[in-house]
């Protein structure tokens, strides 16, 4: 068994029991539940933006605790100020700390495009994503198959948010790409493996129909990966850790912008 097919595991049995506690009607009656979307698509594709989509991450179950102490609302507000193009928040609490509160705690102070970082299994997840004012959400196509991939960037779409569909391999990507994606990750960490490379995203660049805005996910950690990664026509860059491991967050995501 993998770390992924544990996460999956736990969280379908996860979901099951905030079913029973939380109803789809109780989520569509939040405040938030309303929010127009903003476009995570125009935020990260804009030549005035810089593309980064800088992440909250406490935790993970490759690399151990990252942040034990960084307050998510003053990240999220630095971030914003940093001059980042989409924020994105953890919610998985058993194998990376997150909470759904982080993620409303963030779009509390920041107008940036949110996605919700989490393992979603489940429509009830992405209506939850809806309520908690999420922009746009996160599918993994090896967690899921072409169908349910297809289903859930539907039910997104009709509440109004974006599809960043993440894959790792040829084979995911052409078995998921539907034109009901909008961004596509390329995530160059192996979620079954841990073992990263920015050459995945090199590779499979050029194999990523060109309506949709290439994303670069995990390991990247110098503006020369940036400088690269466009040349292969990415416009945004997902970066966690590089920031989340020191102890100002936001600090490290504004020297990182400066540079670029
Ligand atoms: O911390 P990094 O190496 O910069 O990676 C960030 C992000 O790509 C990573 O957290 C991530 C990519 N896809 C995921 C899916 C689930 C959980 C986490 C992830």
């Amino acid at each position: 068994m993998t770390i992924l097919d544990k996460i999956v595991a736990h969280k379908k049995i996860e979901v099951a029991a905030r079913k029973e506690i939380v109803s789809l009607a109780d989520l569509q009656a939040r405040p938030l539940f309303d929010k127009e979307p903003v476009s995570a698509k125009a935020w990260i594709a804009s030549p005035n933006k810089s593309g980064i989509i800088a992440e909250f991450k406490r935790q993970s179950p490759s690399k151990g605790l990252i942040n034990g102490t960084a307050k998510v609302s003053d990240v999220a507000e630095g971030y914003f100020k940093a001059g980042v193009s989409a924020m994105s928040v953890l919610t998985d609490q058993e194998f990376f700390g997150g909470t759904v509160d982080d993620l409303l705690a963030a779009r509390s102070v920041s107008p940036v495009p949110i996605i919700r970082k989490d393992f979603i299994v489940d429509e009830y997840q992405i209506v939850e994503a809806k309520s908690i004012g999420a922009d746009f959400i996160l599918l993994i196509a090896s967690c899921l198959t072409p169908e349910e991939s297809k289903k859930y960037a539907e039910v997104a779409r009709n509440l109004g948010m974006q599809i960043l569909l993440e894959v790792h391999n040829q084979e995911e990507l052409e078995a998921h790409v539907c034109d009901k994606m909008d961004l596509i990750g390329v995530n160059n960490r192996n979620l079954k493996t841990f073992e990263v490379s920015i050459e995945n995203s090199k590779i499979l660049a050029e194999l990523i129909p060109n309506e949709f805005v290439k994303v670069s996910e995990s390991g990247i950690s110098n503006i020369e990966n940036i400088k690269e990664l466009k040349k292969y026509g990415y416009k945004g860059f997902l970066i966690g850790e590089n920031f989340m491991k020191t102890n100002n967050p936001s600090k490290a995501a504004k020297e990182f912008i400066s540079q670029l």
